[in-house]
């Protein structure tokens, strides 16, 4: 059976009425109308909340001189409601400011806000706070998020004088196990609810029957999403199985790749993105790049995937993506570049036909203790004298994520999850055993994103079960904004030793604040402050980031900048850090 692939989208002969605006799907000549007129969409992804608000529009320009004419913006549920109850859409969390600079730029949105997300992204959005309720069922409707949400975006959509051209339900649902049909009318429904019957919805699922199948549902415009490992023409013709007819769209050609800790940066060839794009550009497809402009996963935001071990998403989420994390123009950005200019130099510009779319028994976690993110300190005694090396064991794999372990203040070792599930332990009976646990992230992908974190099970010292448990969260970032730890350092010149330790320091202002990336050769693994922004994880030691990048608009020009570092294993004896004009991402293991 041939299939043609085509979507060819004639000129239909409408006058739109000037002031009537609209953003449909023409099923007769299987593409997008905008206001009456053929259009496919070029888009690339980009996160605002990976990216400073002072660069939002500097990345958005870039994009736009690049020729794209959409963006595609993932909106993350505990960005906005960290804590339940308490929205914020301020600063750097301020949507609509960012919506607005996008429509003044001239790029139409993509708007994807789940509620699940993915997105290598903490929890695949989900805030923290759920975890909290008994049997909570995760990937469910959100109601109340949603009608905060999408009440504020309904003026957005395009038909409405916004930008906003089509809105994703949900995100690559049939990748997950439960394959709920009812959970995906149920968002539905809220969708028309919240924002009526003209916008186009839609739903983006992964390359094989089974995720279109789970993931698509009648209403909603089922899209797919594949890389440059796919045949664009196979991909395509499975779409064409859930949307006969309609527009061919890729919703996440992927331009790159994301990367753990521990393994090589991921690297996603040039030529490669390029030519496939113009292939499905020349066929008529609307195509999203993801990513675009990747960015950085500040503070505790990065997330992590489990299939055979938990592996955690590094800090940098520049992707190998067009614009680097720093927002700086890619080879890779040159040659999209020259694909699209090609589409308008062969006349098949959009106006013309566009071709071919906690005093407890048991140890408490994370969000018991009100805490979702950071580093949790779980400190009992010895319950007898250990003279020699004895096993500590977590005999349920419940350390989620990494322990670094004390006994009287002076550091044994570390345990890991998955991989370091025992280590010994000498001392006295009586002996204060601290555990410091540190969060590397929620699963954000598959069937593990519920993923509580904290000591989960008993731990074992020989053949005692330890209990009596004190259990404090270390709200580390409040003690840096409010400086208590530059007071309670001050004059004490402590010994680099070896487990955890803060180092203060200042960088003195230089007149300028412009980009930078803090190299911390010799250091092993811990997370920096600048002023009082948490930059994220460092781990040179495990690789493959070197660097970490550091905003201009967190530095200031005119005030020495207050630097804090939380070393978790060890510090070299220099204790210099490097503020470099360039990043390096692809070293897996320092070469001190
Ligand atoms: C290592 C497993 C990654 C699963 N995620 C996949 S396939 N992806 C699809 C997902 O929709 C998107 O949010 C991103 O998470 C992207 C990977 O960058």
């Amino acid at each position: 059976m041939t299939f043609v692939l085509l979507s060819l989208c004639l000129l239909p002969v409408i006058f739109v009425l000037a002031d009537s605006r609209s953003f449909s799907i023409d099923y007769k000549n299987n593409c997008f109308q905008k206001d009456g007129k053929p259009f496919q969409y070029i888009s690339g992804s980009i996160h605002y909340s990976r990216i400073p608000r002072e660069y939002w529009k500097d990345r958005l320009l870039k994009m736009y001189m690049t020729g794209l004419n959409a963006i595609q913006v993932y909106v993350p549920w505990n960005f906005h409601e960290t804590v339940q109850g308490v929205f914020n859409f301020a600063g750097d969390r301020d949507l609509e400011y960012f919506l607005n600079l996008a429509n003044q730029t001239g790029l139409l949105v993509i708007l994807r806000p789940g509620p699940y997300i993915c997105a290598e992204w903490e929890m695949g959005g989900l805030p923290a706070w759920l975890l909290q309720k008994p049997n909570i069922i995760l990937r469910s409707p959100a109601s109340e998020w949603l009608a905060e949400l999408l009440t504020k975006m309904r003026p957005w959509l395009y038909q409405n004088g916004g930008n906003i051209i089509s809105v994703q339900v949900e995100n690559e649902y049939g990748s997950y196990f439960a394959c709920d049909y009812n959970y995906m009318r149920h968002l539905h429904t809220l969708f028309r609810l919240f924002l009526g019957e003209d916008v186009i919805l839609f739903t983006t699922d992964g390359n094989t029957d089974k995720e279109m199948i789970c993931g698509t549902l009648e209403g909603l415009y089922a899209t797919i999403d594949f890389g440059t490992d796919t045949n664009i023409t196979a991909a395509f013709i499975r779409q064409r199985r859930f949307e006969p007819k309609g527009p061919l769209v890729n919703s996440e050609f992927y331009t790159g790749w994301l990367d753990h800790w521990g393994e090589k940066h991921a690297s996603v060839d040039t030529v490669k993105v390029s030519k496939m794009l113009g292939e499905m550009l020349s066929m008529g497809a609307s195509v999203n790049m993801y990513m675009f402009e990747g960015g950085t996963n500040f503070g505790y935001w990065n997330g992590a995937d489990h299939d055979s071990r938990f592996r955690s998403v590094v800090t940098s989420y520049d992707y190998n993506a067009p614009l680097s994390e720093a927002g700086d123009p890619t080879d890779k950005l040159l040659a999209i570049r020259d694909v699209i200019k090609n589409m308008w130099i062969y006349g098949l510009g959009f106006g013309a036909w566009s071709w071919l779319s906690v005093k407890a028994g048991l140890s408490l976690c994370y969000v018991n203790c009100v805490q979702y993110y950071g580093f949790m300190l779980y400190r009992t005694t010895l319950p007898r004298n250990v003279p020699e090396p004895t096993p500590l064991i977590s005999p349920l794999n419940g350390i989620h994520d990494r322990a670094y372990v004390s006994v009287n203040g002076v550091y044994q070792g570390l345990m890991e999850r998955d991989t370091a599930l025992v280590m010994n332990v000498t001392g006295q009976q009586g002996d204060q055993l601290d555990i410091l646990v540190e969060n590397m992230g929620r699963i954000n992908f598959g069937s593990y994103i519920n993923d509580k974190k904290g000591l989960l099970g008993n731990l074992i010292l020989g053949n005692d079960v330890l209990t009596d448990w004190s259990i404090y969260p270390l709200d580390i970032d409040t003690a840096v904004a409010n400086g208590w730890l530059q007071a309670a350092h001050s004059g004490s010149a402590m010994e680099a030793g070896d487990g955890p330790m803060i180092y203060s320091g200042t960088l003195k202002s230089t007149g300028l604040a412009w980009d930078t990336f803090v190299k911390l050769n010799g250091w092993t693994k811990g997370q920096v402050w600048v002023n009082e922004v948490n930059l994220g994880r460092y781990w040179p030691q495990r690789g493959p980031q070197q660097t970490l990048y550091v905003p201009g608009p967190f530095l200031s020009a005119t005030q020495p900048n207050n630097i804090t570092v939380l070393e978790l294993e060890r510090a070299p004896s220099h204790r210099r850090i490097l503020f470099m004009d360039r990043p390096q991402l692809n070293n897996t293991g320092q070469k001190t």
